[in-house]
């Protein structure tokens, strides 16, 4: 098993202010890495939704139902379309196909190609996207999004897809733990930003280092300081010149001895003198302290010299990796990947569509990612429409409040555990009071979750968490520690990084799991300090 891990945030040093900006917090924030290899768990799939009924008659070409999925004839579920990813596209796919009264079935994503609510979870302050003047970060937008194809009744499972069969109809998708059939596919499965795996990458991320110049470039650290770009593309030259209009100077760095970015891009750069283009320069790795990056070690590759090179951000500009891999080539992609889409959003799988950066190797943001996830339901609707196969389901309108208040709900208590409220018996506790009280009394297993306030992977890892908790309970002791509100505890217990995970049983630490991982990984911890038949105790 190799559930991807997320990079670690570090924790506050003890004694640290409570109160930190949001981009000091998220500069401490997980960056999710690699692919989760995972075996299949077929379990039913639970019904989520509520109470949908029929009060308009289907238009032509639409059958109407109430309470169950549509067949194939065979009795077998087929729903009308299934969205893979729940970035910018993936949710306003499902926003746009769940108001069409589609009921979208959604795969959100774990772990494989980021994490739920995608890239945006791993930034601060997003300023560019319409409607937020004052700006928004991405885990609320993100937590917004949800919350709006939730309140339309899109299904929303938070599971990795791990391969399709799009050979015969209807379409297979196959997550870790849900097999579903369906008419219609919307992909918006993203990339992922390359990175060099630079030894303090981790640390650094969102401190100094960026995948992104055109949204982090205007960022108050990088204003009037020394910026550079690594790269020697269109991309990396495009964003060497981007980022002159906030650096007072930007270094290119190109590993090789010509950059490969078109002749015209070469001519702006070179002749730009606010732009100093390095060849043959590799980074070895960034320094600095905990207020951020400030600076690079440099060598160069055909004389091994070794320099300093003090810049305060630096930015990728080495590609992208589109997260295609589990389609297994059903689907037409160029050479690196990407899926090539037609008039917008087809594929050349008839009812198959494709949206965001999966197919855009230009725009690559929010907005673009979410109007080609308009595009991809739109279509994905007509094509239903067309062939005879769309079955309305029409839903009851949720409130707006009760949908969003959903979407960062973690199960767990909300207020800190005092010596008042402190309840031995039971399962979910908040806060350092609880967790020593624990410590020493409770003969259970006792799992803690380290998170900070605008960390978005501990948003998609507390609901996550708080299921697995819901299955244990009476046998597990829960607690939450919020490592901005008591860092000396985080710190005492090597928590180094948010989200993490640690399992204590006899006043000891048996596991540490940092980043967000899969329930059953989860599970599978638990399982060896918990007998399945074990009766509830304290
Ligand atoms: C650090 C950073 C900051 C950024 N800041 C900005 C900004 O300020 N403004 C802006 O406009 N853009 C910004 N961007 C770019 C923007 O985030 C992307 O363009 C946008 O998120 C793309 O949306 P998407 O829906 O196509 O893909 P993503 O956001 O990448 O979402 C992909 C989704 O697919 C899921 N997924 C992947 N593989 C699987 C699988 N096998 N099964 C199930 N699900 C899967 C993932 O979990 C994720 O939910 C930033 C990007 C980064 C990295």
């Amino acid at each position: 098993m190799a559930a991807a891990t997320l990079a670690a945030c570090r924790a506050p040093a003890a004694g640290a202010t409570q109160r930190r900006s949001a981009q000091a917090v998220n500069a401490r924030c997980l960056v999710p890495s690699g692919n989760a290899a995972v075996s299949v768990r077929q379990q039913q799939r639970p019904v989520l939704w509520h109470s949908f009924t029929s009060r308009r008659p289907a238009r032509q070409s639409r059958r109407s139902v109430t309470l169950a999925s549509a067949g194939n004839g065979s009795g077998e579920a087929v729903e009308n379309v299934v969205i893979i990813g729940s970035g910018p596209a993936g949710y306003t796919a499902a926003i746009y196909a769940a108001r069409a009264n589609l009921r979208p079935f959604v795969f959100e994503g774990v772990s494989a190609g980021g994490v739920r609510g995608g890239q945006l979870m791993t930034t601060t302050e997003v300023e560019n996207f319409p409607g937020f003047p004052e700006g928004i970060t991405g885990p609320d937008l993100m937590d917004r999004m949800r919350a709006q194809a939730e309140r339309w009744g899109a299904q929303l499972y938070t599971e990795d897809v791990e391969g399709v069969d799009l050979s015969s109809r209807p379409f297979t998708i196959r997550g870790t733990e849900t097999t579903v059939k369906a008419h219609s596919v919307i992909i918006a499965t993203g990339a992922t930003a390359k990175k060099l795996g630079l030894p303090s990458e981790q640390k650094f991320w969102s401190n100094g280092i960026s995948a992104c110049a055109i949204c982090d470039g205007a960022s108050s650290i990088f204003k009037g300081q020394q910026l550079a770009v690594v790269g020697g593309g269109d991309t990396a030259t495009e964003e060497a010149v981007y980022l002159t209009k906030y650096a007072s100077h930007v270094h290119l760095l190109v590993r090789s001895e010509r950059m490969r970015a078109s002749g015209a891009m070469q001519d702006r750069v070179l002749s730009n003198p606010n732009i100093t283009v390095h060849f043959n320069t590799e980074v070895d790795d960034a320094y600095g302290d905990d207020a951020g990056m400030k600076g690079l070690h440099l060598r160069n590759s055909k004389t091994g010299e070794r320099v300093d090179l003090p810049v305060r951000g630096l930015f990728y500009g080495i590609g992208h990796t589109p997260n295609s891999g589990f389609l297994s080539g059903q689907v037409e992609t160029d050479e690196s990947g990407y899926v090539i889409v037609h008039h917008g959003a087809k594929t050349n799988v008839e009812g198959v569509f494709a949206a965001g950066d999966l197919h855009d190797t230009e725009w690559r943001q929010a907005i673009t990612a979410a109007g080609s996830g308009c595009q991809a339901a739109l279509s994905a609707e007509r094509y239903l429409s067309a062939n005879g196969l769309a079955v309305e389901y029409k839903q009851e309108e949720k409130p707006a409040a009760q949908a969003h208040a959903h979407s960062s709900s973690s199960g767990a208590a909300t207020d800190s555990d005092t010596e008042d409220s402190f309840d031995l018996a039971a399962d979910k506790h908040r806060g350092q009071f609880a967790l020593r009280k624990l410590y020493h009394e409770s003969t259970r297993l006792i799992v803690v979750l380290y998170t900070a306030p605008t960390c978005g992977p501990c948003r998609t890892l507390k609901p996550i968490l708080g299921k697995v908790m819901d299955e244990y309970a009476g046998k597990v002791h829960f607690v939450e520690i919020d490592i901005e509100k008591d860092p000396q505890i985080a710190e005492n217990a090597g928590v180094n990084g948010t989200p993490t995970v640690q399992f204590f049983k006899d006043k000891a630490m048996v596991k540490s799991m940092p980043g967000v991982k899969m329930k059953r990984d989860y599970r599978a911890v638990i399982d060896q300090y918990v007998p399945a038949a074990a009766t509830a105790n304290v």
